[in-house]
């Protein structure tokens, strides 16, 4: 199997809030145990009240001012005395002890299940609320109706609303705040603190605590994510790479000393930077608006362009066109509507599921590591798995003309599922990378070449988020279950052609599933040929 066909390693512990699909098991595995405690609680509350029997009558008899001699004195209340500490003293002993051979199976079986089967640990708990933190973010949506657990959709003109079964208490949204802040988000996270003091008076929290020390914790939080919001904002302003404050500072001093120099910060618009190099930062920016639907490019780009449908004359695409939307001219990005039919979306997610890793994406070192970068889990599907595929792949080879067979032709198909707010920021799908020396690089790469092209079908649809987005070239393709994306990640010179640096936004609601087929350079060579510019570029697809 070539090494690159392979880059999943299967971690030791593999979390499970970065697949949809993983998280699934644990709503069967939360039943399970919620089915044990139930019966547990129907004995123990059996046991207790023979407990409360005892202390009852005891109380009873021993009611106003008895003394000792005076009860002795009378033989039944003797009789009941003896009784009490003989007979009903075994009785509660033995419901004492059945009740913690009871509790510690209960435990014990708790713990076999956290052993043996998926089970969350605080890293998933972690993953999950940065999660929300990204989603409220990059979403733009209003904390406070999160905390109550509503949001809305991310085409506003849908107008889809969600609401979730429970809300945020003020507790948990304190535990927002810390993630926004240790992630950077300075701004976020004061909002995130004024929405946990609200949650809290509102409904108090479940641990028995008193709103005062609550808001004596909230204001210390307060109070020193201020500094740090002030302090970043004074020296580095209000967004970069991995920070973002408000526009201006919290502390009012030192806000009207120097307003004006905030004024102007606050007053630069935003105009889109497409075609063209974009820093790490603006790249981001433009990811997140077009995440958010945002329009980037002039009503005249998009105007220009057009559906079509394809056939190339042959007789399988005569009976069964591809329907072609094209997302851009320059750099070329084509939909293909209904690519394959449903039936086949399911066998690919079917096949996926099972082997579902964490993926992991090529690190500072050009190692493969799992980050925040990248939140999802894949798998690879090679052909002979299942009947099925050779017809998928042939299919795809007559959507885009290119070929497929061969090992060295294409990769396996990779299946992946983004989990709570999934994403993968932007990148490029290149495997071989200009500034690495060729010795460096992985061999199968240099023999079979770069991922000239990406075709990737979506395997669902996803109620909000989820986007393809490319932010120089400023386009966003919505998820449709059975449709593909596809692009060139080559120019005809096999010149990286970074107008197609993409990224997958994070998911708002439902679960994402896609599959990419990587289509090899140096296979094409009849089909795809080379041309005499550096910067010619390949058509739609290969007519
Ligand atoms: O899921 C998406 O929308 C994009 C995925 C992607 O770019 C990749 O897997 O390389
Ligand atoms: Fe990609």
């Amino acid at each position: 199997i070539p090494a690159s066909n392979m880059v999943v390693e299967k971690p030791e512990t593999d979390d499970i809030f970065s697949s949809v699909s993983k998280m699934e098991a644990l709503v069967s595995q939360e039943n399970a145990i919620v089915n044990m405690l139930d019966s547990f609680l129907i004995d123990a509350k059996q046991r207790i009240s023979i407990i409360q029997n005892y202390v009852t009558t005891y109380r009873q008899v021993m009611s106003g001012d008895l003394s000792s001699s005076k009860l002795v004195a009378n033989p039944v209340d003797a009789y009941h005395l003896l009784k009490r500490l003989t007979i009903d003293w075994d009785v509660v002993e033995r419901v004492l002890e059945a009740e913690s051979n009871s509790s510690r199976n209960a435990l014990n079986h708790v713990l076999v299940l956290r052993e043996t089967s998926v089970f969350p640990n605080s890293e998933d708990l972690h993953g999950a609320a940065i999660a929300l933190v990204r989603l409220q973010d990059t979403y733009q949506l209003n904390v406070t109706d999160l905390a109550d657990g509503h949001y809305n959709g991310v085409d506003h003109s849908k107008g889809q609303v969600f609401q979730s079964r429970r809300d945020l208490s003020g507790r948990d949204c304190l535990f927002m705040a810390q993630h926004a802040f240790a992630d950077g988000y300075y701004d976020t996270a004061l909002q995130w603190a004024e929405a946990a003091l609200g949650q809290f008076a509102r409904k108090g929290d479940n641990y028995g605590s008193e709103l005062e020390t609550f808001r004596n914790e909230v204001k210390h939080f307060v109070e020193f994510a201020s500094r740090v919001h002030d302090d970043v904002l004074e020296r580095q302003g209000p967004r970069g790479v991995n920070w973002q404050t408000n526009s201006h500072p919290v502390d009012r001093q030192f806000r009207s000393g120097t307003s004006e120099k905030y004024d102007s910060l606050a007053e630069q618009q935003f105009t889109p930077k497409l075609y063209q190099h974009q820093s790490e930062d603006e790249e981001n920016e433009h990811y997140e608006r077009l995440c958010r639907g945002e329009k980037l490019r002039s009503a005249n780009i998009e105007a220009g362009l057009r559906c079509r449908l394809v056939t190339r004359g042959h007789p399988a695409l005569l009976l069964q066109p591809i329907k072609v939307e094209e997302q851009s001219l320059d750099p070329m990005i084509v939909v293909l509507h209904d690519l394959i039919t449903e039936r086949q979306t399911e066998i690919l997610r079917q096949l996926g599921e099972p082997k579902l890793a964490t993926s992991l994406h090529r690190g500072g070192e050009g190692k493969f590591v799992r980050s925040m970068i990248r939140t999802s889990k894949n798998a690879w599907l090679q052909e002979h798995e299942n009947a099925s595929l050779p017809a998928i792949r042939h299919r795809m080879e007559l959507a885009t003309g290119l070929i497929y067979g061969p090992e060295t032709a294409s990769e396996y198909f990779q299946i992946a599922n983004y989990g709570i707010g999934g994403l993968y920021k932007t990148h490029t799908d290149n495997v071989i990378h200009p500034d690495v020396r060729p010795e460096d690089q992985d061999p199968w790469n240099l023999y079979v070449g770069d991922r000239i092209a990406t075709l990737m079908v979506y395997l669902s649809d996803v109620e909000a988020g989820g986007a393809t987005v490319f932010p120089r070239a400023g386009v966003t393709c919505w998820p449709r279950k059975g449709s593909a994306a596809f692009w060139w990640n080559l120019y005809k010179s096999g010149e990286p052609d970074l107008t197609t640096r993409h990224g997958a936004c994070p998911v708002l609601h439902g679960s994402k599933w896609v599959s990419n087929k990587w289509i090899r350079q140096y296979d094409q060579m009849f089909v795809a040929k080379c041309g005499l510019h550096p910067l010619e570029k390949y058509d739609s697809l290969l007519m």
